[in-house]
């Protein structure tokens, strides 16, 4: 059947269509709660008639899947009564269940007596012959669980029953017996296959009901984009898993492991099932997702994901939603950290994971164990929430290891744009390459002096002639190559460690050999050295052994530190003649000699190390402040960075440097005042305990000298605001408080903010005492410790951390702001003035800076 595939790219789904298949699949489940709710939701005519039937067959399955087949049996032929009559073999199935079960519980006796008295009249009939075998075999293992028959006591076996037994009382009410949704799949697993097998081909398929479009092009088989049925089956399960979303535990990420592989397109669907949102009164979905408080959301580890999320959740549209910024990753493959998500929905990739996680509601039949038996889901803990009114959550912990990087690779096009270019941690495992072998070398003229033939005897001339001596006459003797050594060195040229992420291990060419053969000529007298490996790093990264001690901080353009070191080449030694060979071996006392000088001729491996990479950012100022109030809009007004900014928490993942120019009254001398800015990631209250984005990005502020704290003013209480940030920087560092620093309340051109700018002023001014600020007096041994002992605690709740300063003193106890400036950065007003201060801010710190040197310089030269 030939059908233009570009009919299919104009249809429209309808929602009724998806409507019908959502109940359908909802019926034949028995899923009676979620179909009340779905039907409430989605203004769908109640199917009353078969609410009735479907409890009844609700507690048949459900009889059937708790080892009660009897029972199930019983019920049926209440239901209908000559249902298992008709169908012979699913009445063996039931009672067969109920065998296994007798076995099972060790009742042996009965057992057997049953299946004399029921089982045994199927006999006759040749099919069942083989059935009953594989039945009475169980019987003579003492540990049935093991025999090879094993299958017939699983829950899937079970499962399988039920599922039968389920279909058929559904046939026999004249319901269909397997869902539209499962047709769906069937069709399109048809398709698929048919591809597979037909590759090569110009195929174009029709199947009803909805068509598939699939183009040939340019030898390739191309699912053309309105790929209606997949459409439908998508849009279909996306509604149906968020239905059932609260009894999706272990299997939910079940689904997801598979999603982590598939197809690129789904990027798409995950966005437009967001998308669904937009408008979301007239969505019956989401008014399910509300009640439920589920959305879709695809896990791909990468923060753009999360970023969707908080845009809705503070738009207001998921307002039963959490958001735990857990989800937020340092890097942008790897999930660094366990998180949480507490909202998922997704399209699971294959059509029997969509089945199996269909299938593992609990709204009426729970099957624990069903998925666990066959996968591991040893990285995954799951715990549940207690249901509120409106909202019940399934909060599962889980660790993701990587995402495929086909998905970002196969279309690029397709994919979020990864916002963030800065990386500010690494971890990198380094070897450095092994010493070269040395020989063991024939003294020529030594020994087979007889050897007539003349070849060889010019060969060993050769050789003698490449002997060198040293003065005292000794032989100088070849040397295995020294294996190459890693050096980390800090290249202004890098500006993030983005690249080690992609390539997280390094290794050093080895030495080079002795040749076999003889000897190397003489100017190789030293072996091959291999090349030493240098790895290039932004400037201001710290070099630390993996949870272990700092090796260097390199702070200076050139800066280098050689974290392993290649292995040294092996000697050479001559072969000594078989007759002095024993003399010689008593005579020497050199215990790395063994019989065949093996010890001394290997050259010595490299060493491999793990090694931690944190990238301080090298800024003059660092932005700090809460969530919203403006730092990044204040960098993009001051300089020509462009960060990303939006009215969500957060927005600021990986502090953005600019660069701010020169002071313009300066004249000539503008660039001397040149000034790097950092905009940090907002600090929120309990981010020394690692709320939020947690504290670890506060270490940029290290190489800060001067803070800028912004405030929105217009928030509901800007100077508590103030001393929260205030605080966490204090139970981070205190030594932070004590630099110099300019508050910058901003908003102003809100009226909340305008009106209250003054008093504003004077409460934050009144914060703090006089004491005057100076720049830390570190000397680079002072920051090396601070460094270390900052990244030893760094995972170390801070009263744990020792400090004296931090108990005793009060907010109130280091000095006030230099200047608090009431500015708007994004309506342009008073930057100038704000600009002003900053750059005072910076020059009263060079200038302290300076007054200190020459006393340094003369402790020196005393
Ligand atoms: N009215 C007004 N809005 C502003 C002003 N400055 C920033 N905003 C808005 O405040 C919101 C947050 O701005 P960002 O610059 O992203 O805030 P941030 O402090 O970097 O936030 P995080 O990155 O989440 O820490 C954005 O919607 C800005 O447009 C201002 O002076 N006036
Ligand atoms: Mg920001």
């Amino acid at each position: 059947m030939d059908v233009d595939p570009r009919h299919y790219e104009q249809i429209a789904i309808k929602d009724s269509d998806i409507h019908n298949i959502v109940l359908s699949y909802l019926v034949h489940n028995c899923y009676g709660e979620t179909l009340e709710s779905f039907v409430a939701c989605s203004g769908m005519p109640e199917p009353a008639d078969y609410i009735e039937d479907m409890e009844k067959r609700k507690g048949i399955v459900h009889c059937a899947l708790e080892g009660n087949s009897l029972k199930a049996v019983e019920l049926t032929e209440q239901v209908a009564c000559d249902l298992l009559e008709n169908n012979k073999d699913l009445h063996f199935d039931l009672l067969s269940l109920h065998f296994a079960d007798l076995v099972c519980a060790k009742k042996c006796t009965e057992a057997l007596e049953f299946a004399q008295k029921k089982l045994t009249p199927f006999g006759k009939e040749k099919k069942y012959v083989e059935k009953l075998e594989d039945f009475m075999a169980l019987l003579a293992y003492e540990e049935p669980e093991k025999s090879p028959v094993f299958h017939l006591l699983g829950l899937e076996y079970r499962q399988h029953v039920a599922d039968k037994l389920n279909r058929a009382i559904l046939a026999h009410t004249n319901l269909p017996s397997y869902t539209a949704i499962e047709r769906l799949i069937q069709q399109t697993t048809v398709v698929r296959q048919s591809l597979n097998q037909d590759h090569g081909k110009a195929l174009r398929i029709l199947l009803p009901p909805h068509g598939f479009g699939l183009r040939f092009v340019h030898g390739k088989i191309t699912v053309i984009n309105a790929f209606t049925s997949v459409k439908v089956v998508e849009k279909a399960v996306s509604c149906l898993m968020c239905l059932l979303l609260p009894a999706f535990g272990e299997y939910q990420i079940f689904a997801i492991k598979r999603l982590s592989y598939y197809n690129v397109s789904y990027h798409c669907e995950a966005n437009s099932i967001v998308d669904w949102s937009a408008n979301s009164a007239s969505c019956p979905y989401l008014m399910v997702l509300r009640c439920i408080g589920s959305l879709s959301v695809k896990l791909m580890g990468r923060r753009c994901f999360a970023r969707v999320l908080v845009d809705r959740i503070r738009s207001g549209l998921f307002t039963c939603l959490k958001f735990d910024t857990g989800i937020i990753t340092t890097s942008p493959y790897k999930m660094t950290a366990p998180f949480q998500i507490r909202i998922m929905l997704s399209i699971p990739a294959t059509p029997s994971s969509l089945l199996l996680s269909l299938h593992s509601g609990n709204d009426t039949l729970s099957r624990p164990g069903f998925l666990s038996n066959r996968h591991s889901f040893s990285r995954v803990s799951k715990n549940f929430e207690p249901n509120t009114p409106n909202s019940r959550f399934c909060r599962i912990t889980c660790r993701l290891a990587k995402a495929k990087e086909t998905i970002s690779t196969t279309n690029p096009d397709s994919l979020i744009k990864e916002p963030h270019k800065y990386f500010d941690q690494v971890i990198v495992t380094v070897r450095s390459g092994d010493g070269g072998h040395g020989s063991i070398l024939n003294m020529p003229n030594q020994r087979n002096n007889n050897n007539g033939s003349k070849g060889k005897q010019e060969k060993r001339s050769r050789h003698k002639s490449s002997y060198k001596r040293d003065f005292h006459g000794s032989l100088i003797l070849p040397v295995g190559g020294h294996g190459g050594d890693v050096v980390i060195y800090a290249d202004e040229g890098k500006d993030s460690l983005l690249e080690l992420h992609n390539k997280s291990r390094f290794n050093a060419k080895r030495g080079g050999n002795v040749d076999a053969m003889g000897v190397l000529t003489s100017q190789l007298h030293n072996g091959l050295a291999a090349p030493t490996l240098r790895i290039p790093v932004p400037v201001g990264t710290v070099v630390k052994r993996k949870r272990g001690m700092l090796l260097a901080d390199l702070a200076q353009p050139g800066d280098e530190i050689l974290v392993a070191r290649g292995g040294q080449g092996g000697i050479s030694l001559i072969e000594a003649p078989e007759h002095r060979k024993k003399r010689l071996m008593t005579l020497t006392t050199n215990v790395m000699r063994d019989d065949s000088d093996k010890v001394l001729i290997l050259g010595q491996s490299g060493e491999e190390v793990s090694l931690e990479l944190i990238l301080r950012v090298v800024a003059d100022v660092g932005l700090v402040g809460l969530p919203n109030a403006g730092k990044s809009t204040l960098l993009a007004a001051i300089t020509l960075a462009k960060p990303d900014i939006a009215d969500y928490p957060f927005t600021t993942l990986m502090p953005n440097l600019g660069r701010l120019n020169g002071d313009p009254t300066l004249g000539a001398g503008m660039y001397s005042s040149e000034a790097t800015l950092a905009d940090l990631p907002g600090l929120i209250e309990g981010a020394h305990l690692g709320k939020g984005l947690g504290r670890n990005f506060l270490r940029h502020l290290r190489r800060t000298r001067v803070l800028v704290h912004v405030v929105d003013a217009a928030a509901e209480d800007p100077v508590n605001d103030y001393r929260t940030v205030k605080e966490e920087l204090r139970m981070y560092n205190p030594e932070y408080l004590e630099r110099p620093y300019v508050v910058v309340l901003n908003k102003i051109d809100l009226p909340k903010g305008r009106d209250r700018l003054l008093s504003l002023t004077e409460e934050i001014l009144r914060i703090g005492c006089d004491e005057v600020p100076s720049e830390p007096k570190m000397t680079s041994k002072d920051a090396v410790h601070s460094f270390s002992t900052e990244d030893g605690n760094a995972d170390k709740l801070p009263s744990q951390i020792t400090n004296e300063d931090k108990k005793d003193k009060e907010l109130e106890d280091y000095p006030r702001p230099l200047a608090v400036v009431g500015v708007s950065v994004l309506k342009g007003i008073r930057v100038n003035e704000m600009l002003k201060e900053i750059r005072a801010a910076l020059r009263k710190c060079r200038d302290s800076h300076e007054a200190l040197e020459p006393s340094t310089k003369t402790v020196r030269a005393m």
